[in-house]
């Protein structure tokens, strides 16, 4: 018996706000990666998804796939700080470098001036792109195909697939198309790993989104959580070890707030809404340090997630 061939690599997510892309990564892969929020771009980091997928091969057995799914929020974000442009460009670096480029349309909201302005980006792009008409739940047929004409000819498609990520309709056909569509290869994350990155991702897109919550007003943008060690306990429960990187010294004394008060309740907060996701118990340790340079040095910028590719 010959050994299983496999396939691997990068599918860029990209599309307007609440088309439904944090939606669909989590069906993709199965369990829940990214932030699903109604609220539009909660997202600043890029979010990766991996989902593994098995292909019917002919004759040889089957081969299985690494998808590796990049979200690319910020696309829209006005960049000021050198982290901030590093953000913007790592979301359109995403959508060139991935072999395929998917673009998620909210069929109910149509083309808006967002969708036509990553269309019209996605001239530029040598990745084959894939049209993603999402929310099929909500619109008639004739809708479908009027909007899949009205796309392609923006920029034309290689294949257009209609799905609703929120009830898992389409969404095993669109994962079998990306699988076929990535290149033969070795995986690029080992399967362990796999799981758990998304996890620590999100881990740490939890806790930013308490201390953007409850220290709004002060300094979201300065801090950036990395998660440091996430270990399986026997027991079921998870231990993770979090760091808030802040800029300066006065910064972390906000963070802790009188007494330890303020980290204890972004913490508390973090660690409730990271049990409720994972459905696990969850020990979550957090701790700010003070790393003057951290937001400008890029060797970084992949533990939090935004440098996809080694
Ligand atoms: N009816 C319906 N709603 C959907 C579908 N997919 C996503 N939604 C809803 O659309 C809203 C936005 O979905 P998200 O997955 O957060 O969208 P997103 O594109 O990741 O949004 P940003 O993070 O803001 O860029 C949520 O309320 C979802 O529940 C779908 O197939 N059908």
């Amino acid at each position: 018996m010959s050994t299983p061939a496999t396939r691997a690599g990068f599918v860029a997510v990209v599309g307007a706000p609440n088309a439904g892309k944090s939606t669909l990564v989590n069906g993709l892969v199965g369990s829940k990666v990214s932030i699903v929020s109604p609220k539009v771009q909660t997202t600043r980091m890029r979010v990766i998804g991996i989902a593994m997928a098995d292909i019917p091969d002919k004759g040889e057995g089957e081969a299985r796939a690494q998808v590796v799914l990049v979200d690319t929020p910020g696309i829209f974000s006005v960049a000021k700080r050198r982290l901030e442009r590093a953000m913007v460009a790592a979301a359109w670096q995403g959508a060139d470098d991935a072999d395929v480029v998917a673009l998620v349309v909210d069929a109910e909201r149509g083309v808006g001036a967002e969708t036509k302005a990553i269309a019209e980006r996605l001239k530029d792009s040598r990745a084959p792109r894939f049209l993603v008409l999402n929310k099929i739940d909500l619109v008639p047929r004739e809708k479908l195909l009027s909007l899949t004409a009205e796309l392609n000819a923006i920029v034309p498609f290689e294949r257009t697939f209609m799905v609703s990520a929120l009830k898992a309709d389409g969404v095993g056909d669109l994962l079998a198309a990306f699988a076929l569509a990535v290149p033969a290869g070795p995986f690029l994350y080992p399967e362990d790993q796999a799981a758990d990155l998304p996890l620590r991702l999100l881990a740490a897109e939890v806790t930013r989104e308490q201390v953007f919550l409850q220290l709004h007003q002060e300094l979201p943008y300065e801090a950036a959580v990395e998660t440091e060690k996430w270990e399986d306990r026997p027991d079921g429960s998870v231990r993770v070890e979090q760091t808030i990187h802040v800029q300066r010294e006065g910064q972390r004394a906000i963070f802790l707030g009188k007494g330890g008060a303020r980290i204890k309740q972004i913490g508390a907060r973090a660690r409730h809404e990271l049990s409720q996701m994972l459905e696990r118990q969850v020990h979550l340790f957090l701790h700010v340090k003070v790393s003057e340079r951290w937001a400008d040095d890029p060797s970084h910028y992949r533990s939090i997630g935004l440098d996809f590719k080694a």
